[in-house]
């Protein structure tokens, strides 16, 4: 088993793609719409002010959840013991974001959020029609205006040899959210677990861009569209001398959205929030 790559510009993607989300909570897109070039200049940018600027400055607000969390306090996944090995930066468009750095992060936000509203009608287009009753509204309207969009520019640091045994890049985990939007990173890692257990390596050419489901879809849709498991693995030989960027766009509806009879995206957010120790 395998996840397939769909062409955007193919006629029949927007089937060929739910299919994949359906069956293995991924789908991987080649052809899209967001430009490679402004990829690689965020990479560029972000891996900078990780590694010479001054990330402190901007810590992360435990409120508002915007800002730098530094690789000491950030996730430690569910189920898990050891930290992650990473540090990241919280993006939203009314939180704190380093000016030098603002207008590119921002159209990248803006771009990729337009995008997600076209895959959540494809998702929409493509449930059966008892799993569509179950929407509250369309799903493409959930993120219509909404502040909670959240866009993680995440810094896997080259590994030093003094990792607490066990701990990885990002421990198996699922996400909190609706649909999750990736670019391939500059570094392998990612990896998918399937239904046998087995853990898969996701396509990620650099250029693809990959989306999954989260824990919010998963409810919406009252189980029909499965959050999985995936991880980032740790590198070896000369690649744990390198330093992994990623750039995930969650996507969360507006607060008062209601997901399914037992939540809101508000009650499922604080919810999920608690368990990670990080609210
Ligand atoms: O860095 C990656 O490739 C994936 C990150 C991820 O799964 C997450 O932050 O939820
Ligand atoms: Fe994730």
């Amino acid at each position: 088993m395998q996840v397939q790559v769909v062409d955007y510009t193919a006629a029949d993607a927007p089937q060929r793609f739910v299919e994949s989300l359906k069956s293995t909570g991924f789908g991987v897109l080649k052809n899209h719409p967001i430009q490679q070039s402004l990829v690689e200049s965020i990479y560029q940018h972000w891996y900078e002010f990780f590694s010479q600027g001054n990330p402190q400055d901007f810590a992360f607000d435990p409120e508002k959840q915007d800002g730098y969390f530094a690789p000491e306090i950030s996730e430690t996944a569910k189920g898990h013991q050891q930290k992650d090995l990473k540090e990241y930066y919280h993006i939203y468009p009314w939180g704190r974001i380093p000016e030098s750095l603002k207008e590119e992060i921002l159209t990248y936000y803006h771009n990729t959020s337009a995008l997600a509203t076209e895959l959540l009608d494809w998702v929409e287009k493509h449930s059966p029609a008892d799993v569509a009753a179950k929407y509250s509204e369309p799903l493409s309207n959930m993120i219509k205006d909404t502040p909670n969009t959240l866009l993680r520019v995440l810094h896997y640091p080259p590994l030093t040899g003094e990792e607490e045994p066990g701990a990885l890049r990002a421990a198996a985990h699922e996400d909190i959210n609706l649909l999750t939007i990736l670019p391939a990173a500059n570094e392998p890692g990612l990896q998918v677990q399937v239904q046998d257990g087995q853990w898969l390596d996701i396509p990620a050419n650099f250029g693809h861009l990959i989306i999954n489901i989260g824990d919010m879809l998963q409810e919406a849709s009252g189980g029909y569209f499965p959050s999985t498991s995936h991880r980032v693995v740790n590198p070896t030989g000369e690649n744990a001398t390198k330093s992994r960027i990623s750039l995930p766009l969650f996507l969360h509806p507006r607060d008062e959205v209601v997901l399914s009879e037992r939540h809101t995206q508000k009650s499922y957010l604080l919810e999920r929030l608690k368990e990670l120790g990080v609210k």
